[in-house]
């Protein structure tokens, strides 16, 4: 047989072989170097080995191969042909890692379902479902597992398993400690620490305050949940009783950044390079496998988490912290989870925890701001629970934060922190699904983006776009109204929802009390509160632009 009929034969045979077994792991480097090899390999076979003759199999090969599957995933033969969705989303992932990279992720995703409806092809083998029935499908119970995007998820050499990338039954029996770490006994041992972080937030937005210029209260949001989550998952001291904990290494200075008001350290940095790379990466995962092994990744985060462990067993806790209910120093379980595993899950409280308390804060104070009206119920409610000189911290009267949980809800629902989360996958070796009529095959991409969802007129409506807090609040006037519950996910839903949701919410509830309770707050001058929502990034955590503030103590 001619060599160029051999090269065009060798790469569908190719094509064919990476269809059905995408590799990962170490099969990525082995797999590009078969294929580089190839070409040379059959030319020498073919014993047509002139630099010529070389030269044009690797032509052939290289041209037939890209073709092929090109081709292929555009044609209606593919399984998922039937889904629409723009042409160059189809045919590579590639074109969804550049707009990660720009950050508008979860904008580009709604922008599809406008124009295409509630299922949309968005990859080869990635689809993405705003509808709320198949939402819930998706989602809960029976469902579908974590996706392709979680097994890359990992730190560079890591080989710890956190709970946010595992499933099956090791998750399950991982999630008994988190959800007794996070328990509503739980959460009371860790209440005084959080009204003494609160305190300290609202003193420092106080002195924060820069002539006109304001405050960002961004910043210290950040700086407050960080504080907060690390002394709650490992009791590591920061700075308190006057007392600092020196953490050496790579992070050799002191931590307590509402102490300080400043990110010493750069930890926030690290969090939002890391975010960027991963969440990027994860939309090619065998490119990911290369990154991660590029000196660009090397990851701070691994090592910070690490140092905490160490300082948290050096210096024994006082309280029950999450540190005590993720090793089961209670021994309720029949073995104690892996030292690396515990490290991984304290790591992931913080990651977790803090960047997703930050926006959801930030967005709830921007939407307040930017709606008089509402802010002024927000604040006749607030001044009713808590009277001036009464203690904002106290819990037991959040239940009856009614309009302020509704406020918090429909920012949540307008500005989910993780706007459009990862996929779930059919898995391999159960055979194909049906969702909604369409039939996926095993190793099938399923998105559920929060923010698409929240914002389709099908599921909230009307004003799907807009500011209503009133939706959430039952009334004669709102009984016409489109109120899908099920669509409203900014925890998500099922065997992989927030564990933290309700110390989340605890905590949201505390610092907005506070806040409102003592502060007046207002857009700074020259802050431009119409492009702020523009700028904000979706790395899967959200990068979330400075939101100035004019903060004064109430009068
Ligand atoms: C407003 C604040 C928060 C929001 C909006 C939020 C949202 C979410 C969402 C959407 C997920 C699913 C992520 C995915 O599947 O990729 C998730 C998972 C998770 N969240 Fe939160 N979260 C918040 C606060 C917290 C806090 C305070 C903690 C405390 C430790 C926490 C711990 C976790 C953990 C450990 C998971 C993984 C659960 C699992 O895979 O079983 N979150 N969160």
């Amino acid at each position: 047989m001619h060599s160029q009929v051999q090269a065009a034969i060798l790469a569908l045979l190719n094509h064919g072989f990476f269809k059905t077994f995408e590799p990962e792991g170490f099969a990525v480097v082995a797999s590009i170097a078969a294929l580089i090899l190839q070409p040379l390999l059959l030319s020498l076979y073919a014993h047509t080995a002139t630099p010529s003759s070389i030269l044009n199999t690797y032509l052939i090969f290289f041209t037939v191969l890209p073709l092929s599957i090109v081709l292929y995933r555009l044609s209606p033969f593919h399984p998922l042909a039937k889904i629409p969705g723009p042409w160059i989303f189809k045919v590579s992932k590639f074109w969804l890692v550049y707009i990660r990279l720009t950050g508008r992720h979860h904008l580009v995703y709604k922008e599809l379902h406008d124009k295409y409806g509630p299922f949309v092809r968005i990859g080869p083998n990635d689809m993405s479902v705003i509808e709320a029935d198949a939402v819930n499908t998706v989602l809960t119970h029976g469902g579908l597992e974590k996706g392709q995007f979680y097994r890359v998820h990992q730190l560079p050499g890591d080989q710890s398993h956190p709970l946010s990338l595992i499933k099956g039954d090791i998750h399950r029996n991982r999630r008994r400690l988190w959800s007794r770490g996070l328990s509503q006994e739980a959460l009371c041992n860790y209440d005084d620490n959080l009204a003494h972080k609160v305190r300290q937030l609202v003193s420092g937005l106080e002195k924060g305050q820069k002539g006109s210029h304001g405050v960002n209260i961004v910043e210290w949001l950040q700086f407050f949940t960080f504080d907060f989550m690390t002394e709650m998952a490992y009791e590591v001291l920061l700075i308190r009783d006057n007392r600092s904990v020196l953490i050496h290494g790579r992070f050799g200075r002191e931590f307590g950044m509402l102490n300080q008001g400043i990110d010493d350290n750069g930890i926030w940095q690290v969090m939002g390079r890391f975010a960027v790379i991963v969440s990027t990466c994860c939309h090619v995962p065998w490119a990911d496998y290369l990154v991660h092994r590029s000196p660009l990744a090397v990851s701070d985060m691994g090592e910070l988490s690490e140092q905490f462990a160490q300082t948290r067993l050096a210096d024994s806790a006082k309280m029950k912290d999450l540190w005590y209910h993720l090793t089961d120093q209670a021994g309720l379980e029949n073995s104690k989870p892996a030292y690396e595993d515990t490290v991984a899950d304290a790591r992931v409280a913080i990651l977790a925890g803090a960047d997703t308390t930050v926006t959801s804060l930030a967005a709830f104070f921007y939407y307040m701001i930017r709606h008089p009206k509402e802010f002024a119920l927000l604040r006749e409610e607030i001044d009713r629970v808590y009277p001036s000189g009464s203690d904002a911290t106290n819990v037991s009267k959040q239940s009856e934060l009614v309009y302020a949980s509704a406020c918090l809800n429909e920012s949540l629902r307008l500005l989910p922190s993780i706007p459009t989360v990862g996929p779930r996958e059919v898995p391999k070796g159960g055979g194909p699904r049906i969702l909604a009529g369409h039939l996926l095959p095993e190793g099938t991409q399923v998105w559920t983006p929060p923010y698409a969802i929240h914002r389709s007129p099908d599921n909230f409506y009307p004003r799907p776009d807009d500011f209503v807090p009133s939706r959430w609040i039952s009334s004669d006037e709102n009984k016409s109204q489109v109120m899908q519950r099920a669509a409203f996910i900014p925890f998500f839903r099922g065997p992989h929802s927030c564990v933290g949701k309700a110390l989340a919410l605890r905590e949201m509830l505390m610092v907005i009390a506070c806040v409102v309770q003592s502060l007046d707050i207002k857009f700074a001058d020259g802050f431009d509160p119409d492009t702020w929502p523009e700028k904000i990034r979706d790395f899967y955590l959200t990068d979330v632009p400075p939101l100035k503030l004019n903060v004064q103590p109430r009068s």
